[in-house]
């Protein structure tokens, strides 16, 4: 369960780390959770599709791949089936996490307090909370808003050698972060969605810091995406002459288009479709949602739901893939994965400097 409240708010901002920060974990520090739920709550597109468009209707798909998570259940050791130890790779971090009072902030923190690391008590904030400070995942942290950033980053830093700072705030700050995060130096996850993304690459590469950058941390979903993309590598123009609708659904609070249907597309332009991003029928409205969507009233304020559904010239042929979460327990697990994997190629001083969330599958870094 996630829980965040404000405690205090100090006139003045606090600010101050732990000295206890490079801990070294024992074996049993760091057990591999298995937390997602597989349970399946399917509202299947043949015979409820989103009915906001016109072919997904009623036709049943040759190729129907559905992905659905359930129920936002935070790590568990106990139910853990393989065990990392951090300490076993001299791999002992602090987080950071950016965008602590937000949904996956706070996801986050859980998930890396069960994971054993350690969680340094400062996050940056929108203005409005700067100064504050709240609990989440039972950790009491300082709010800091926009100013005095660079400031702090580097003390925080200079106390925590080893920090990875892990970003989910809000796509206004993406680039501003991480040219901060840059300059100063610190190795940081990127999974906030949004802002000049190509600005966001050259500013990594340019100061040949290290970041893992992906607008989708749920594995299961980073393994379809490079699904799609091995097809697209492979088979370039197979669907040529297809048409292509995209329809997403986020929580009415979401900012932006969904950043992972951005990624999917991009494969079926490379298999030979013509579709611009501002095809894509973005559902932020709750009551179609529930009504048309099929998203459980539980999960309305978290939830990200995508289908894209492809039909021949001639309409004789269709294809339709899904993939429906509810909850953010597969992005926090995702994200300290991305964090692990991250310290590993710093620590290790590897040459190449930005990765993907493909990068981290295909390298096994998964509990
Ligand atoms: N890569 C992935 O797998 C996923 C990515 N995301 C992305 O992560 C981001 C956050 O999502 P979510 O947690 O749902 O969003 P929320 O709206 O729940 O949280 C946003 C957080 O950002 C903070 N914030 C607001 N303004 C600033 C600022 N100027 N600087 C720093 N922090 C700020 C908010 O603080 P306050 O409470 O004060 O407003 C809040 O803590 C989005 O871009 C979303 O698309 C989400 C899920 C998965
Ligand atoms: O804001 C969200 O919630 C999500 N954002 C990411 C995106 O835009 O792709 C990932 C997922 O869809 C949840």
């Amino acid at each position: 369960m996630s829980s965040f409240s404000i405690l205090k708010s100090p006139s003045k901002p606090l600010f101050f780390v732990s000295n206890q920060l490079e801990k070294q974990f024992s074996a049993s520090d760091l057990h591999v959770s298995q937390f997602i739920n597989g349970q399946q709550f399917h509202k299947p597109s043949i015979s409820k599709p989103f009915t906001s468009t016109s072919s997904s209707i009623n036709k049943k798909p040759i190729t129907a791949i559905t992905a659905t998570q359930k129920n936002d259940k935070p790590l568990s050791s106990s139910s853990s089936s393989m065990s990392l130890s951090v300490s076993e790779e001299n791999l002992a971090f602090p987080i950071m996490v950016n965008g602590c009072t937000g949904k996956m902030g706070k996801a986050i923190i859980e998930a890396g307090v069960s994971a054993g690391l350690q969680v340094v008590p400062v996050s940056f904030g929108s203005e409005s909370k700067s100064g504050q400070i709240v609990e989440v995942g039972g950790k009491e942290i300082h709010i800091y808003g926009p100013s005095r950033r660079e400031n702090i980053l580097t003390s925080l830093l200079k106390e925590n050698p080893n920090m990875i700072v892990i970003d989910f705030t809000v796509p206004a700050t993406v680039n501003a972060n991480a040219e901060l995060y840059s300059k100063v130096g610190v190795p940081f996850v990127m999974g906030t969605t949004g802002g000049d993304r190509e600005m966001l690459y050259n500013t990594v590469e340019k100061s040949k810091g290290y970041a893992v950058i992906s607008p989708q941390m749920g594995k299961q979903v980073v393994a379809f995406i490079a699904a799609m993309d091995i097809m697209a590598e492979q088979f370039p123009g197979a669907f040529s002459g297809y048409s292509l609708e995209v329809i997403e659904s986020h929580q009415s609070s979401k900012l932006d288009p969904s950043g992972t249907a951005k990624d999917v597309i991009k494969c079926f332009q490379k298999l030979g479709i013509s579709y611009e991003l501002d095809q894509m029928q973005q559902v932020r409205d709750p009551e179609q949602q529930l009504e048309m969507v099929g998203v459980p009233e539980e999960h309305l304020q978290g939830h990200a739901f995508h289908v894209y559904h492809l039909t021949s010239p001639d309409k004789t042929v269709s294809f339709e893939f899904q993939h429906n979460v509810c909850g953010t327990s597969i992005y926090a697990e995702g994200a300290i994965d991305a964090a692990i994997f991250l310290a590993k190629k710093v620590q290790s001083k590897a040459d190449r400097h930005i990765y993907s969330m493909i990068d981290v599958l295909r390298e096994g870094n998964m509990r």
